[in-house]
């Protein structure tokens, strides 16, 4: 294994390995990906696959020749693909698989964040293959992650894994699209996840692809917040398998950061939406970068959205907008329109009761710094 030390691998196949003539599932290339998973579980490896393809295996049951599929299509597809998925992926192994059907609504709910990872836990327990994709037959724009990258990440994260192989149909990250420019080149590694390697990547250039590159950097971020390492092959080729079961990189490597944030903090910086603003004036921003405090209500200039006590937001600088970090609020939106700008002992007086029995708007232990990031 390309890494002796990892114990723990979420492996990512997209759409087009899973369904590349639009006709169902195709052995063509899940096979040589089956037998990855198998050589790694004969390793000692625990493997996660994170299956895209729902769609694109179900959609040779409907009778729609239009490129844009529309949403409620696109759900009945998912409902008959995913069948098709799970039959195909259980047929190749001598071990059972299970399904675990995911939306962004169930990661960002704690209780169900702990139920996912516990259920994880017990199937890697039992030698159980997690087969996981979004539920896109009752996935809504507000509630799903949107591409599999992501869904992948966020599997890592709250699995615990050591790895996320996302398996593509290029080698890994160039220096432009490869399929747009013959100059573009491979970059075998990534220390660390800045705009410049943001800039690099284009979108999706099959009709089946979700997300391009984008999304694929997008998830070694967030993996790397974690400290997992990210690497990004051609599933297409069984040499890139072959490669990482010998100890070699065969595509893009992003590594994991040696200083992981803990659990809350990750969840609040990746996977939580944030739901509204607060805007605050200078003195709270330094309070806040340079003496690691809390959030107080005097600081607070304005409220932007609708939000609950409990749901993330941002917080803006009220000049300039820039922003400056993300958190947990603990007072709903309309209690913080009552009671910006006021001191903390004052709230009681402003809102006739205190929700929280704390002062603080957002606490430092659920708030994450996006400026020096
Ligand atoms: N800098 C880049 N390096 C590699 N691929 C890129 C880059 N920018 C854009 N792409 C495109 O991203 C595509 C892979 O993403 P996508 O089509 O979503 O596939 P998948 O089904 O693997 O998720 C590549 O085929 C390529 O055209
Ligand atoms: N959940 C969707 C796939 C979403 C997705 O990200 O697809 P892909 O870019 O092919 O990994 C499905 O199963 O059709």
């Amino acid at each position: 294994m390309i890494n002796p030390s990892w114990r723990r691998v979420v492996l990512k196949v997209g759409s087009a390995l899973i369904a590349p003539e639009h006709q169902g599932c195709s052995e063509q290339f899940l096979r040589p990906i089956a037998e990855f998973i198998r050589q790694c579980r004969l390793q000692g490896l625990e493997v996660i696959l994170v299956s895209s393809g729902s769609v694109a295996a179900g959609r040779h049951h409907f009778n729609f020749q239009h490129q844009r599929v529309p949403i409620a299509l696109k759900r009945a597809m998912a409902a008959v693909g995913q069948n098709e998925l799970m039959n195909f992926w259980s047929r190749c192994f001598d071990f059972p698989c299970a399904q675990v059907l995911l939306t962004h609504g169930d990661l960002s709910d704690r209780v169900r964040h702990v139920n996912i990872q516990n259920t994880l836990r017990r199937l890697l327990d039992h030698n159980v293959l997690p087969i996981v994709n979004e539920n896109d037959t009752i996935a809504t724009d507000e509630l799903k992650v949107g591409d599999n990258d992501n869904l992948a990440a966020m599997v890592a994260t709250v699995a615990n894994a050591d790895a996320l192989i996302i398996c593509s149909d290029v080698a890994g990250l160039y220096t432009a699209d490869p399929n747009k420019d013959p100059n573009a080149t491979l970059i075998p590694a990534v220390k660390r996840i800045s705009a410049d390697i943001y800039a690099l990547a284009g979108g999706a250039s099959s009709a089946m692809g979700t997300g391009g590159m984008r999304t694929k950097i997008e998830a070694a971020e967030k993996a790397a917040a974690h400290g997992i390492d990210t690497m990004i092959i051609d599933g297409h080729q069984e040499f890139s398998f072959q490669c990482i079961l010998a100890g070699k990189n065969p595509g893009t490597i992003f590594y994991g950061q040696a200083k992981p944030l803990s659990a809350k903090k990750h969840w609040v910086r990746h996977t939580l939406r944030a739901k509204g603003e607060i805007w605050v004036d200078d003195g709270c921003i330094e309070a806040l970068c340079q003496h690691g405090a809390s959030l107080l209500c005097s600081g607070i200039v304005s409220i932007n959205g609708e939000f609950d006590s409990g749901d993330a937001v941002l917080v803006r600088c009220a000049v300039g907008k820039r922003k400056v970090a993300k958190g947990v609020s603990r007072f709903s939106a309309s209690e913080l329109f009552s009671i910006k700008g006021q001191q903390s002992r004052d709230i009681e007086s402003c809102l006739g009761y205190c929700p929280t029995g704390s002062d603080a708007v957002i606490h430092r232990s659920e708030m994450m710094l996006l400026e020096r990031l």
